[in-house]
């Protein structure tokens, strides 16, 4: 598990260690990590181009420190002050110790072999400022390293208001920060590189998995395993209409580890003719049989008003996508209140604008600014109606009404594409009906979906039933990353 922590958090673990170390410990433990990383980077340290860019916080000193290093190993360091009165006095003064010099030529960005970017870290709010911007768009001949968080980027949301400065690699010192796991932010960290300091962390709220969590959170059947003890999921979707949906979505519950998929409504004949292991009927939910999650919304159409509250009636996990978030967001999120089993809502950013005008009055927000801040309005979308949120997009956001998050990264733009949604409903309601939680089934859904995605469009569109097809290959790379189960 990938886990990052707020600002604050991190605030506060420094302080609790440095008030224990003796006085710029935890900044020579950065530069050190730092420079290592560097010096990995380049062919050679010695004789190699490597500028600075120098804020007027900590985030410069460890940049100018880390320069000081690479110099007195032989590098070629300039700095380029971004508040010369300001910038952080011991760290300039070991780099100038080192041989290197302050310079005010923005050619040598273009130049140089390696650029260290430390001209704002966790202390950065609001974007860049007008003195920082000409680096983001200057061309660039050699790499660029971020100093704890890509400059412009907010550490803690991901959001990048204005510009940012764009990293190949981003070091980042005693635990990830959540804006460099989620989109915007996460586009302009680069590969990311922890390196340890010895801070004493809290439950981290923010995580990412890896195929090996993944793996293991995985339902598997075992040897005493029937059909009905792997979990039965029900799908409530499609239309006369929108057929597609149906077949979509009972395309991804298929495979998501339940030993049976019933399907119910108006799609049946399509359904069983595509898949005829599902079980189906053309009455509603309660002519399906017995399930243990619903899936309810893709492509339902008008039939929606009555499926949504019948469906929400059942005492078991509940996901609610599409149409019936469409619907939900009209009720508003008492129609959840009576629910002591789990709901997981999907929405992507228009359908979250919705859902949120329908708890807080007014006018839908503008998506836009919904997926540039999708951390914070995906708990805010959770705690409105006590649900788990999984919101689509770039980043997939998983959030729990106390605030939880995962963050799936898998996935690729290419699964911007009609109906692969309706597959990840599938998918994440199967995972639940198989045991696993609403936090649980949407993380690793998000996780399995994003991989299948990039298998099915290697280099050429895929359709979404290609997605589904290629949902067997994404359990096998996760698993054989978890070998040994
Ligand atoms: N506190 C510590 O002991 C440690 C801090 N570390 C480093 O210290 C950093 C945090 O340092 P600071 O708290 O000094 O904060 P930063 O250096 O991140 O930023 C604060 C400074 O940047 C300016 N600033 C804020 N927003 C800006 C913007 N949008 N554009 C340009 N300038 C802006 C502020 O005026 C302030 O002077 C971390 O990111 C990390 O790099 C590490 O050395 C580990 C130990
Ligand atoms: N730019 C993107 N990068 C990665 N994944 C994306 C991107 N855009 C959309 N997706 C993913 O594609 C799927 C689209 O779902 P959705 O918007 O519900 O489409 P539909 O309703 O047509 O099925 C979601 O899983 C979403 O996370
Ligand atoms: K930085």
């Amino acid at each position: 598990m990938r886990r990052a922590h707020t600002v604050e958090q991190v605030r506060s673990a420094e302080a609790d260690l440095m008030a224990r170390l003796p006085e710029g410990t935890l900044m020579q433990r950065a530069a050190a990590g730092l420079a290592a990383t560097c010096a990995r980077l380049l062919p050679r340290v010695y004789g190699s181009r490597v500028l600075v860019l120098a804020g007027s916080g900590d985030n410069g000193g460890d940049a100018l420190y880390a320069a000081a290093r690479l110099a007195r190993r032989g590098a070629r360091v300039s700095a380029v002050l971004l508040s010369p009165e300001k910038a952080h006095a011991a760290g300039l003064a070991a780099l100038l110790a080192a041989g290197g010099r302050v310079t005010a030529d923005q050619g040598e960005f273009e130049r140089a072999d390696l650029v260290l970017d430390g001209i704002v870290g966790i202390g950065g709010r609001g974007g860049l400022r007008p003195e920082a911007q000409p680096f983001a768009a200057l061309p660039r001949r050699g790499r660029v390293v971020a100093v704890d968080v890509p400059s412009g980027v907010d550490p803690d949301t991901g959001e990048v208001p204005g510009v940012a400065l764009r990293a190949d690699v981003t070091v980042c010192f005693g635990t990830y920060k959540p804006g460099l796991l989620i989109d915007p932010g996460a586009s302009y960290a680069g590969v990311l590189q922890l390196v340890g300091i010895g801070l004493e962390l809290p439950p981290a709220p923010v995580a990412v998995l890896q195929h090996a969590d993944a793996a293991a959170l995985l339902p598997l059947p075992g040897a005493e395993s029937d059909k009905y003890r792997r979990g039965v999921v029900g799908v409530a979707a499609g239309s006369a209409r929108y057929p597609g949906a149906a077949v979509l979505a009972v395309a991804g519950a298929l495979r998501g580890g339940a030993g049976a998929v019933r399907y119910a409504g108006t799609a049946a004949a399509e359904v069983v003719r595509r898949f005829p292991e599902a079980l189906v009927t053309a009455g509603g939910p309660a002519e399906a049989g017995r399930v243990q999650a619903w899936v309810v919304g893709p492509g339902s159409g008008e039939g929606v008003r009555e499926l949504l509250p019948e469906v929400l009636a059942a005492d078991v996990p509940v996901l609610v996508d599409a149409d019936g978030l469409a619907e939900l967001a009209r009720l508003g999120p008492d129609a959840l209140a009576g629910r002591s089993a789990p709901t997981l809502l999907t929405p992507h950013t228009g359908e979250e604008a919705r859902l949120l005008a329908g708890a807080e009055g007014g006018a839908p927000p503008a998506a836009d600014g919904l997926a540039a801040a999708r951390r914070a309005t995906a708990r805010r979308l959770a705690a409105a109606y006590r649900a788990t949120v999984l919101l689509k997009g770039s980043t997939t956001v998983v959030a729990e009404p106390d605030g939880t998050v995962r963050v799936n990264p898998t996935g690729t733009s290419w699964l911007a594409t009609a109906g692969s949604g309706d597959v990840l409903s599938g998918l994440a309601g199967s995972l639940m009906a198989a045991g696993l939680g609403p936090l649980d089934a949407g993380a690793v859904a998000a996780h399995l979906h994003g991989l299948a995605g990039r298998t099915a469009a290697a280099g050429a569109p895929a359709a979404a039933l290609d997605v589904a097809e290629a949902l067997p290959e994404a359990w096998r790379t996760v698993r054989s990353a978890g070998a040994g189960r």
